[in-house]
């Protein structure tokens, strides 16, 4: 598990005049789950398709295990793929979907019914092994096409937006479901997706992707902590950007020389009259700011305020626990800055 077994090497991919990856270095673990995340456009699937062998590079290398894989048939490359779309063959039942590639590989009828089987049981779906693929579930088709892509015995897996055109729902019970099957088969992965909550949840680590860039890579924890640039920090959400103009305001000066600054919604204390949301105290190492609440968003389990602080838009999370006063929109309340909670932004490209 700790060695570095799928290595990317200075990928470089052009679309006519315009850059989609650009000197991309990645190593992946055996048996972990890697996930690109990045908006739209970034490149993602150009590079999970780089790494399965449909698109071809124009610089750098890609090794799995001992195997230099960059020039190879995408057919002798041992990765296994599944996308957006389901793309089941639509005229085989579930199980003969599931034993397609080994019988292209050659495999004897019993070895793929026993194969087919194994996997059956893995996703759940013993019961429909003889159902056309119109006849099942989006969550049910997109579970064949992952047997599909394991029967072969994959070295990687490779899953490009797998959950994307399902409900909601579903969606949140098949990215465990998929996180489980993994784990258990220890399966190196990579994984790609937009969606930063997807991401936070499925992965062993977190690569943020912008213009073709890997611009930050860390476990989720870490990522969602410590962004290092604006970007990033946007991207996992939730957070409050501030310019350097906007975080003395609050902060006063001392706040060092970044050009911008970050800010947790749970880090900000909330102060009402005569009243104390979310239970922080006022002490020395605080700054105490007044501020004008704009609106309050019930969010489940927690309460999102808006608040206007000396002309500045923050975001304010405190968990509802049912207790604590909520400050009304249009109420007056004040801030409780801890300085030690600022984060300093780093340039974009730094
Ligand atoms: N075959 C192609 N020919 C020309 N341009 C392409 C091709 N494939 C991708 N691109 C372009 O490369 C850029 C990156 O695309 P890619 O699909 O890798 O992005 P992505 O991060 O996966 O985004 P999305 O989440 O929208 O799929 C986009 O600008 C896209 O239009």
């Amino acid at each position: 598990m700790n060695k570095s077994y799928l290595e990317l090497q200075g990928i470089r991919k052009k679309f006519g005049d315009s850059t989609v990856l650009n000197d991309v270095y990645l190593s992946i673990r055996e048996g972990e789950l890697v996930t690109l995340l990045g908006p739209s456009g970034c490149g993602k699937s150009t590079l999970l398709r780089c790494i399965a062998g449909l698109t071809e590079l124009d610089g750098g290398r890609i090794v799995l295990g001992q195997q230099d894989l960059t020039n190879l048939a995408p057919r002798n490359r041992e990765v296994g793929m599944v996308f957006q779309s389901y793309a089941l063959f639509p005229n085989l039942t579930v199980s003969e979907n599931i034993e397609y590639g080994l019988k292209m590989r050659g495999a004897g009828k019993k070895e793929r019914a026993n194969r087919s089987e194994e996997l059956l049981a893995l996703i759940d779906l013993e019961d429909k092994r003889d159902v056309y693929p119109q006849n099942l579930s989006g969550g049910q088709q997109q579970r064949v096409a992952l047997a599909r892509a394991l029967a072969v015995q994959p070295k990687v897996l490779l899953l490009d937006e797998p959950l994307s055109a399902l409900d909601a729902k579903i969606r949140k019970n098949l990215r465990t479901e998929i996180r489980e099957i993994q784990k258990r088969l220890q399966m190196t992965t990579v994984f790609v997706t937009h969606d930063q909550e997807e991401a936070l949840t499925v992965s062993d680590r977190i690569c943020i992707m912008n213009k073709g860039n890997i611009v930050q890579d860390g476990t989720p924890e870490q990522l969602y902590s410590t962004p290092r640039t604006e970007f990033v920090a946007r991207f996992m959400g939730s957070y409050n950007v501030l310019t350097r103009a906007e975080a003395n305001r609050l902060f006063g000066d001392g706040i060092g020389t970044a050009e911008s600054f970050a800010l947790r919604p749970e880090s900000v204390g909330l102060l009402g009259e005569g009243m104390n949301v979310g239970g922080d105290v006022p002490s020395a190492d605080k700054r105490i700011v007044e501020g004008t609440v704009d609106s309050v968003n019930i969010l489940g389990n927690v309460i999102r305020y808006f608040v206007d602080a000396s002309g500045v838009r923050l975001t304010i999370d405190r968990l509802n626990d049912g207790r604590s006063p909520t400050a009304q929109a249009n109420g007056k309340v004040r801030l409780a800055l801890d300085p030690s909670q600022l984060l300093r932004l780093e340039k974009e490209g730094a």
